[in-house]
Parts: C-alpha cells; structure tokens; sequence
C-alpha cells in the first residue's frame, strides 16, 4: 500500500512507522509538508481536527491512503488543554478520525498562547530546549517524559487503522 502522511515532522513520521510496526501493516510511507489550512495554533478542538483532515487531502493525490496529523490547544472551563487529533483519508472516499491525548497547559504558557504565540516556540523557551515538537512534545515535557509525541500520535494513528479495518472487515 502506498501511504503519504502529511507532514515532515519527525515526531509524526516516527510515530506512523511505529504504529504500522506495532499492526504488522506493510506499506510504503511518504512525507510532504501539507498545509492544515486552520492557524499555525489551531485553538479549538474543531479546528485541530480540520486541520488533520485538510493535510490529509491535501497529499492523497498518487497514494492509496493519507495521514493528517495536527495539535493543538482547547479552552475547557477556564483552562487550556493540549489536544491531538488525527485522520486517515483513502483512494476510495473514506475518512476516519482519531483524537489523542488531552491535557491541562501550565497557565504561565495559556498565557503566551491566549496572547497570540505558538506552543512550538514557547515549550523549547519553558523548558529551555530546542525542537520538542520534533521528538518529545508538550506532552513529554509535561509528563515528565511519561508519554511522549511519537508516542501520543502513534496510538492516534493506530485508532484511525483500527478503524480503517473495522470498517473493511
Ligand atoms: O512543542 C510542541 N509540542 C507539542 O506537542 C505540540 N503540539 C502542537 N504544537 C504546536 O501547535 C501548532 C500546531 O501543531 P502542528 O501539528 O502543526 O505541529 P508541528 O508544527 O510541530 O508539525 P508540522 O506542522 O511540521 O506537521 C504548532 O505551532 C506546534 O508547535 C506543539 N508544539
Ligand atoms: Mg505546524
């Protein structure tokens, strides 16, 4: 199977090939940048999801199936929560969806986002790292490395296979 997934994130390209790994799927897998078509933050869980199904459109063309994968932030009562969301588009029309993990945002970095900055930038400034959205994440930072991005999108993408399966069987 011929499968893009719509990013160059090494964070999200590691965790397509792990989640193929782990369901023994043969396939082989591209990369291209994608535009999510939603903000560069998207700040809402309707829009992070959007924007995983926009890339994953956005690259279908010449592959039998197309992996968005998008993160963003949500407001929930009064508070900032990190959100992941995912979808798998194929050849044939399907779309299938999957969110990930969700959780709070320190305030000091609700803040920065509320006034208009991207987390990418202000999670290497909280943690005094660089490129987190490329392999850790928020989430790895947040959890003390408990749970990290590869991590967090693979289990996304095995939800949107499972799917994928559940609805070809
Ligand atoms: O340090 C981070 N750790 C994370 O866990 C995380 N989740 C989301 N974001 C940020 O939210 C925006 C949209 O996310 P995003 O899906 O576009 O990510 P990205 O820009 O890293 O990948 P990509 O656009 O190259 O595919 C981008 O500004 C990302 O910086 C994160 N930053
Ligand atoms: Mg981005």
């Amino acid at each position: 199977m011929k499968l893009c997934v719509a990013s160059t994130n090494p964070a999200k390209i590691g965790a397509v090939t792990s989640a193929l790994e782990k369901l023994t799927v043969q396939a082989e897998v591209n990369q291209q940048e994608a535009q999510s078509g939603v903000s560069a933050q998207p700040f809402s869980i309707e829009e992070t999801k959007a924007g995983a199904i926009n890339r994953a459109h956005h690259v279908l063309a010449g592959f039998d199936a197309a992996i968005g994968l998008e993160g963003g932030v949500f407001e929930l009562d009064g508070t900032l929560y990190l959100c992941n969301w995912g979808a798998l588009v194929t050849s044939t029309g399907a779309v299938y969806v999957a969110g990930g993990a969700q959780v709070p945002l320190p305030a000091e970095i609700a803040t920065l986002l509320r006034a208009g900055e991207e987390l990418g930038p202000v999670m290497d400034r909280y943690a005094q790292e660089t490129g987190i959205r490329h392999h850790k994440g928020a989430i790895g930072i947040l959890t003390a490395g408990k749970l990290n991005r590869v991590e967090l999108f693979s289990q996304i993408v095995v939800l949107l296979f499972g799917q994928w399966q559940a609805n070809s069987d």
